[in-house]
C-alpha cells in the first residue's frame, strides 16, 4: 500500500480478499482502522457470472449444471465449486468479524449499483467520510451496453462504460436448476441479512 498523507485516503481493490482465509488477520495486522467495502450480489447470479467468465477462458468446461451439482443430478449442490462457495457470504463475513467490527464494513448491493449507481455511491462516500462529489450527474444509462456508464470520467471529455468482460450475456439456465440453487442459498442469505442488518432482496 502506498503511504497516505493527511487528507488522503488510499483505496485498494482485490475481490478475492473477502473469501481468502488469513487475509482478515493480515489486514488487521497492517491497520485495524481500515474501512472495508464489500460488493455483493445475488449468489445465484454471481455463480452464473463466475461461470460465464470461466467458460469464456476455457470453452471446454462442462455445463453450469454439471459443475453446480454432485453426481450430475439436480439435487446435491457442489459446495466445493468456487462459484458456489464464494456466494455463501455469511461464512466469509464470520471470518472477517473475528477481526473487524461491522461498523468498519459497508456492503454495496451489486443490484442497486446497476439500478441506482448514484444512490449506492452516495452511501459509499458517506461511509468513507467523503464529501458527496459523485452524484446523479455523473451517470447515464447506456442502452447498447445495458448498464450505467460514466458521463465524463476524470481528465477526459468522453463517456466511459466498463469493458466487454463486464456485463456479459449469461447462458440460459434451467428454471429447476435456478430454483434448487435459490433454495440452497436462502438460509445463508437470511443469516447474512441478519448479521449485516440489510435485506438485499435476493429471492
Ligand atoms: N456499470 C456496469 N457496467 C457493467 N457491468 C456492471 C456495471 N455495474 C455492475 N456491473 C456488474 O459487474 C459484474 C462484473 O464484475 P466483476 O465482479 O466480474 O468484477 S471484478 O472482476 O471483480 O472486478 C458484471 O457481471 P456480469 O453481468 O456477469 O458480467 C455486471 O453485472
Amino acid at each position: 500500500m502506498p503511504a497516505t498523507i493527511e487528507g488522503q485516503i488510499t483505496m485498494e481493490k482485490t475481490p478475492s480478499y473477502f473469501i481468502t482465509k488469513g487475509v482478515p488477520a493480515r489486514i488487521h495486522n497492517m491497520s485495524r482502522r481500515v474501512k472495508l467495502l464489500i460488493v455483493v450480489r445475488d449468489p445465484v447470479t454471481r455463480a452464473i457470472s463466475d461461470y460465464t467468465q470461466a467458460v469464456s477462458k476455457r470453452p471446454d468446461l462442462p455445463s453450469f449444471e454439471r459443475m453446480a451439482f454432485v453426481n450430475d443430478s439436480v439435487g446435491l449442490v457442489d459446495t466445493s465449486w468456487g462459484a458456489i462457495r464464494i456466494g455463501v457470504y455469511v461464512k466469509h463475513l464470520e471470518r472477517w468479524l473475528q477481526y473487524f467490527p461491522l461498523e468498519q464494513m459497508h456492503f454495496v448491493s451489486g443490484e442497486r449499483l446497476i439500478s441506482d449507481p448514484a444512490g449506492e455511491m452516495a452511501k459509499v462516500q458517506r461511509f468513507l467520510g467523503l464529501k458527496c462529489v459523485v452524484t446523479e450527474k455523473h451517470f447515464y444509462f447506456n442502452t447498447t451496453k445495458g448498464f450505467p456508464c460514466l458521463k465524463k470520467p476524470e481528465g477526459s471529455g468522453s463517456p466511459h462504460c466498463l469493458g466487454k468482460t463486464k456485463g456479459r450475456q449469461h447462458p440460459h439456465i434451467d428454471a429447476k436448476v435456478l430454483q434448487r440453487l435459490r433454495d440452497f442459498f436462502r438460509p445463508f442469505n437470511q443469516k447474512f441479512y441478519q448479521m449485516t442488518g440489510q435485506d438485499f432482496g435476493w429471492s
